[in-house]
């Protein structure tokens, strides 16, 4: 790690619907890695386990509720301004429509068709455990 970086810590949450589907987010145009997808989450606030973390970020950017399951990854990325550990959590959809409320665009996509969208270069590592299990 590079010290003189700022550095995160960022929960993030694989959603399974209940026909194997996976929602992803399309980052606002404009904003850091505007128009990339990813998979919804976000900073790992203090006082917070990684699960809290998640739930809340999922309630506020989506308007769902879900169940944190099982650890998948953690990831270590450095980009040229910051640096990041994803911790990437399996979960499950439980009630709500999801919102598009902090993003472009929402999507439930299938395991095969992530490959057709553009996710920043911290994720490649993430996609490559989906498609693995
Ligand atoms: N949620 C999520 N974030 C990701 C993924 N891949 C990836 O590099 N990131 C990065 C983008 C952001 O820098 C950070 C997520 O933090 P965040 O959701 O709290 O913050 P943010 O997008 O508002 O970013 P910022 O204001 O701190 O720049 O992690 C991913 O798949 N999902
Ligand atoms: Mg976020």
């Amino acid at each position: 790690m590079n010290s003189t970086l700022p550095y995160k810590r960022i929960g993030v949450a694989i959603i399974w619907d209940r026909v194997g589907q996976i929602l992803i987010d399309k980052r606002k145009a404009g904003g850091s890695m505007g128009g990339l997808w990813e998979f919804p989450g976000g900073k790992i606030e203090a006082g917070e386990t990684v699960a809290e973390c998640i739930v809340r970020e999922i309630r506020e950017e989506l308007g769902i509720e879900i169940r944190v399951g099982e650890h998948l990854i953690s990831i270590d990325h450095t980009y040229p301004n910051f640096q990041l550990t994803l911790i990437v959590h399996h979960c499950h959809h439980i009630s709500g429509t999801p919102q598009p409320i902090e993003s472009d665009e929402i999507r439930w996509v299938s395991v095969s068709e992530l490959d057709n969208y553009r996710f920043p270069a911290a994720n490649v590592e993430i996609i490559n455990a989906v498609r693995a299990i």
